[in-house]
């Protein structure tokens, strides 16, 4: 191998090496070193993320970014007949969801994910940047459709019916995350959404594990939850709802006892935290150290579309700022209530102040 092709290896392999490191490593003197990378830079081989220092707040979230499609009804919801609605538009995706709550609370986020060369793909990407995210790591996919989430609401803004069409996701491959891992390892936490495809699940959660970097996921749906493998060694947090909760366990959950023995067996499979969303009945967290139930803080529900993220991302937020499971989960809960007041599936007024007001309102 040349000196050239030596240093990009090294640094491909830590992208955090120092040029003297690497001089000793390769045999050259530190400015010849600082050299070869002026030019690899030049040339595009190095991208710059990679190799600068690690951001101590930076997330990076992989999954999926969708348009949101909610169509409100006036009256009850007559199956197998044409329905009055008003649809609205806005983003989503699972990953994107997170990493712009995160934006706004104040944390280095970037998103990983991919969309079509559409409208409504240049549209995610362009109100994403707006929040503060790093797009730079999205593909942007020729042939494909930028993926759609289509939902029908009841009068209270519950979901009734929801409708994922996101078979773009299915062209992602684990050559693409292994082109990325310089930029994936310089994060200090990687959030994952089960949109994309189920080898690269599992090839994101063994590399992370494998350098400590700590991994909080969002199963997404009860049918995408099925695409976790069973090993979860490195997930700090897995939130799922009660529905993927049971997927994930394997049994049915009808009471608090169910949630805590659902939890202790996603635990086993190697998880180290596990907070169980309950709709109207709040959430179930344990840990080593802790757990319980909490119940929701009361709101108007508008649209629960996005309460599941806002909550897990709030609690996330804690968890990054060391706070513990139950101050996590009250920051959650703060996020939830904030999101299900709007149409949209985040809050526009989502912020740490905010949030910490709601917390000191309801404790
Ligand atoms: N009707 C409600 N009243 C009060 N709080 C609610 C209600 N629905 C949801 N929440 C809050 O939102 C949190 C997440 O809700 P839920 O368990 O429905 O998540 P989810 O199914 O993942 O949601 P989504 O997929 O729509 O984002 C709950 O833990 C609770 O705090
Ligand atoms: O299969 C999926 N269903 C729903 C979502 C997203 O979840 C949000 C609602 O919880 C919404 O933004 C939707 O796009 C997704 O990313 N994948």
């Amino acid at each position: 191998m040349d000196k050239e092709s030596q240093i990009l290896h090294y640094i491909k392999m830590n992208p955090f090496i120092s040029q003297q490191e690497l001089s000793s490593k390769v045999g050259l003197s530190r400015p010849a070193v600082a050299n070869y990378i002026a030019n690899l830079t030049k040339r595009g081989e190095i991208k710059g993320r990679g190799y600068i220092l690690r951001e101590e707040s930076a997330i990076v979230c992989i999954g999926g970014a969708n348009t949101d499609r909610k169509a409100r009804t006036e009256q009850k919801v007559r199956l197998y007949s044409s329905n009055p609605v008003k649809i609205t538009e806005s983003c989503g995706g699972v990953a994107r969801n997170f990493a712009e709550n995160l934006s706004r609370l104040g944390l280095s986020t970037s998103l990983m994910t991919c969309i079509g060369d559409d409208k409504e793909g240049h549209w995610l990407l362009k109100e994403t940047k707006s929040q503060g995210v790093d797009i730079s790591q999205v593909w942007v996919l020729p042939t494909e459709r930028t993926g759609t989430f289509t939902t029908l609401l009841d009068i209270n803004g519950q979901s009734i019916v929801s409708m994922a069409d996101m078979n773009i996701y299915e062209k992602i491959t684990t050559s693409m995350f292994e082109e990325k891992w310089s930029y994936i390892i310089a994060s200090s936490a990687v959030f994952l959404d089960t949109n994309i495809p189920k080898d690269c699940i599992s090839y994101i959660i063994k590399r992370c594990s494998d350098v400590n970097i700590p991994i909080y996921i969002d199963p997404v749906s009860p049918v995408k939850a099925g695409k976790l493998p069973f090993r979860l060694d490195g997930v700090e947090l897995l939130v799922p709802n009660r529905e993927e909760a049971e997927i994930l366990a394997n049994i049915k959950i009808d009471s608090i006892e169910d949630c805590q023995s659902a939890c202790e067996k996603i635990r086993q499979r190697g998880v180290q935290n596990v907070i169980i969303t309950l709709g109207d009945q709040g959430a179930y967290y344990f840990s080593d150290e802790e757990f319980g139930l909490l119940p929701p803080f009361k709101t108007d529900v508008v649209d629960d579309t996005g309460a599941g993220e806002a909550f897990a991302s709030c609690a996330i937020y804690g968890i990054m700022n060391e706070e513990s499971l139950f101050n996590a989960c009250q920051l959650g809960l703060a996020g939830a209530a904030l999101t299900l007041q709007t149409e949209k599936s985040i809050s526009p007024f989502l912020n740490p102040e905010k949030l910490h007001e709601i917390v000191k309102e309801f404790s």
